[in-house]
């Protein structure tokens, strides 16, 4: 599957993605669906919640969110019409529910067989729907089980968990240059999303003849997610080590990448604190503008950041040169992008209202072109001093949304951005 991205490639592709600021052009968006009203209080922690959001109001945020993206000149793709429309073929589609199925987690042959005849039974779209949503018991009408396991839980009312994060889309793979990294996360709930990417991009007509190289697999045993992938510049790229992402993923990923003709010449590996409010690298810094970042001040610095660079020694072989730096935020930026840079704190710096504004990520916006950005309403105090640095503001109303942990940054997967 893999192939060199050249550095001639255009925007023209299926995949290009050199910069977060760069015009936005595609974006992969999940509605949320019915995943979300199957989230019950028991569930929240496993799943990865704090609380549940009312789905109808999450829709229309969401549908808000979408017709800023179009109504800005952004295409707008789903990930479940997406996933649909990759399995025309018969057999990929079994495949696809045989995986499914045991990345489920089930391993009773019989129960195995009724899902397998349940999701025959619906149509393409409803089918990847349900998937999402989550299968109760009491669906498999007429499957009755008999063995240890499902006497002794007999009170879970799931045979297959919902899968709440899906709107997440920035996480389970990542659009870097003309490829994806196709993740393998932390948890065993959002690994399972990464399955749809995988069919969409092997068997989509839109991505499957284009040969889109993998930085790194969904099959690695180390943890990666696209939360922790920012793309500084064509030439630099920020990755987090964090609480979602192991740098022996970091060190693949630069390996892929410098192996193949990109533009690509630096990752920088930001060590970030391992906590639930810091989980991905977007949450406490995203890019606005081309010198100007939105920013939790509590990642100001100094900070642990491994330099890691491409070597040609005489022998030609790719070697990666690593360098352990300890700097500011701000210096780090001006170093790898060679311009001055201004950092805008969340919530002012203010001690209550960045905490609070982070928490519902006030420093996850989602540049739609350079110093244009979508950004949640109740975050008014960052908001504020976004516009006071002459950016332009798509706000989004956020009240159940945000209850997920995940901004507009998180909520979206650029597949097309024009080159800077
Ligand atoms: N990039 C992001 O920060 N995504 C937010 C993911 C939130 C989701 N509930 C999670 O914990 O994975």
């Amino acid at each position: 599957m893999e192939q060199a991205v050249r550095k001639s490639e255009t925007a023209s592709s299926c995949l290009h993605v050199t910069s977060e600021i760069g015009r936005l052009r595609s974006v992969l968006l999940h509605r949320p669906g019915q995943e979300v009203e199957n989230l019950t209080p028991d569930l929240l922690g496993r799943l990865l919640f704090d609380d549940i959001p009312y789905l109808e109001v999450a829709r229309q945020e969401h549908d808000i969110f979408a017709q800023a993206l179009t109504d800005n000149g952004v295409e707008v793709l789903y990930l479940e019409q997406l996933a649909a429309e990759a399995l025309t073929d018969a057999a990929v589609k079994e495949t696809f529910i045989r995986q499914f199925i045991a990345e489920a987690g089930i391993e009773n042959e019989n129960l195995s067989y009724a899902l397998t005849d349940y999701f025959l039974g619906l149509p393409k779209q409803e089918m990847i729907d349900k998937m999402m949503a989550g299968v109760r018991r009491e669906e498999l009408a007429r499957y009755r089980g008999h063995s240890l396991f499902e006497q002794v839980n007999d009170f879970y009312p799931f045979v297959c968990d919902p899968m709440p994060n899906l709107y997440f889309t920035r996480d389970p793979f990542a659009t870097i240059g003309s490829g994806i990294t196709l993740n393998h996360m932390r948890t065993q709930t959002r690994n399972r999303e990464t399955i749809f990417a995988e069919y969409i991009f092997k068997h989509h007509p839109h991505f499957s003849s284009a040969n889109i190289p993998l930085w790194f697999d969904r099959n690695e045993t180390t943890a990666l997610e696209g939360g922790d992938e920012l793309i500084l510049s064509e030439k630099v790229l920020a990755i987090g080590i964090s609480q979602r992402t192991d740098s022996a993923s970091v060190e693949k990923v630069c390996r892929k990448l410098f192996a193949a003709d990109t533009s690509f010449e630096t990752v920088l590996a930001f060590h970030i604190p391992a906590s639930r409010a810091f989980m991905h690298l977007d949450t406490v810094f995203t890019m606005v503008d081309t010198d100007k970042f939105t920013i939790h001040s509590e990642i100001e610095g100094p900070l642990t950041v491994y330099e890691m660079s491409k070597y040609l020694p005489r022998t030609g072989e790719v070697r990666i040169k690593i360098e352990k730096l300890n700097l500011k935020l701000e210096d780090i930026l001006e170093k790898y992008l060679e311009r001055k840079v201004t950092l805008i704190r969340c919530g002012s710096g203010d001690k209550i209202h960045a905490a609070r504004e982070q928490w519902n990520d006030g420093a996850n916006t989602l540049a739609i072109a350079p110093g244009e950005v979508v950004v949640y309403a109740r975050n008014h105090v960052t908001n504020r001093i976004l516009e006071e640095h002459g950016i332009k503001l798509h706000v989004i109303p956020s009240s159940e949304l945000s209850r997920g942990r995940g901004g507009p940054r998180c909520m979206s997967m650029p597949l097309v951005r024009d080159h800077l």
